[in-house]
């Protein structure tokens, strides 16, 4: 057998003209990964369509994930960027989805990569301003039996991952291929990593109201900046578009919704951790931010043929 370099080559080679650098994809039966010429990287797991890591030129993570998360296609992965959908949470009380798991089954499925693609911005002079895209798709023929039954609808979802120098893009463009409405909720639940959580505010969410879960559902408006002194998991309706994430008096993140009204900020803290299997080291906590936007506080009610799209933006400063 003639022998192939299998290596993916970071070089084009056209004839007569200088090599462009170029983005490096490869996949396997379980993950898929751009890396940038300039060295930033994604991974994507195919069980969830989860995003396990994001990394900066320097290979600096940008995502958390625990050191016990099930990348085997067991779990719903603990980190990096599970998507939410079609409930969040539970709801019980929800004629459709009231018997699904937590979280829905997007999380847990096995997505198929439907394909990747590199473009350039506009004006942009070579290898600095390339964008890499990835896509995944999920339809109710995808699902195992069990939620196929839990949530008996024709459906499709696209799922696109866009990394570029600065910022990771994910959107989820839903589409009810049903001949009946359905409801559904999205969520993209971003574990962000940070040093020090004890040093980290969240800008952007002054006087938004928000669901306390750690305090009866009760909802309350937000005075000033977050800052996370204990277990906190609440459901934001912020006015604007953008959270800033501040460490030590930096920015380090700031996240862009486009069409997701919500933004979940959540962290266990001791207690919590400590009773997730699946959560390592114990003390991660510390170094892991949840900022998850979403439509989850209410539904996003789709007639047959309709479709829906959300997206975030995540952009780090170093
Ligand atoms: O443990 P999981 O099912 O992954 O959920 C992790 C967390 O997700 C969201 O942030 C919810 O608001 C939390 O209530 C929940 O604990």
């Amino acid at each position: 057998m003639v022998g192939r370099p299998n290596r993916p080559s970071a070089l084009s080679a056209t004839p007569g003209l200088a090599p462009q650098p170029q983005v490096t994809f490869s996949d396997d039966n379980s993950r898929v990964s751009a890396v940038l010429p300039t060295g930033e990287s994604v991974t994507v797991l195919l069980y969830g369509a989860t995003v396990t890591s994001w990394t900066d030129a320097t290979g600096a993570e940008k995502l958390w994930l625990s050191s016990a998360a099930h990348l085997d296609g067991t779990k719903a992965v603990r980190g990096g960027i599970p998507l939410v959908f079609p409930v969040f949470g539970t709801a019980p009380d929800h004629a459709q989805t009231g018997k699904l798991p937590q979280h829905g089954f997007a999380r847990t499925s096995r997505w198929e990569f439907l394909g990747k693609s590199t473009s350039e911005s506009a004006g942009g002079s070579g290898a600095a301003d390339l964008t890499a895209k990835l896509d995944f798709g999920l339809s109710a023929a995808g699902l195992d039996e069990a939620a196929r039954k839990l949530w008996p609808f024709a459906f499709n979802l696209i799922y696109s991952v866009n990394l570029n120098r600065e910022s990771l893009t994910t959107s989820l463009v839903v589409t009810n291929d049903d001949d009946k409405a359905f409801d559904c909720q999205v969520l993209m639940h971003t574990y962000l990593r940070v040093k020090d959580i004890s040093n980290v505010e969240v800008l952007g969410l002054e006087s938004a109201e928000y669901v306390d879960k750690v305090d009866g559902a009760k909802t309350k408006t937000q005075a000033a900046a977050v800052t996370i002194t204990g277990e906190t998991d609440r459901v934001y309706t912020p006015a604007g578009e953008a959270v800033t994430v501040v460490e030590g008096g930096k920015k380090t993140y700031s996240v862009t919704r486009d069409n997701l009204s919500n933004v979940v900020v959540w962290n266990p803290w001791t207690d919590k951790a400590a009773g997730m299997g699946d959560f390592e080291p114990k003390d991660g906590y510390k170094n892991m931010l949840c900022i998850e936007p979403g439509s989850v506080s209410g539904w996003q009610s789709l007639e047959p043929g309709d479709a829906y799209e959300g997206a975030q933006t995540i952009t780090y400063y170093s």
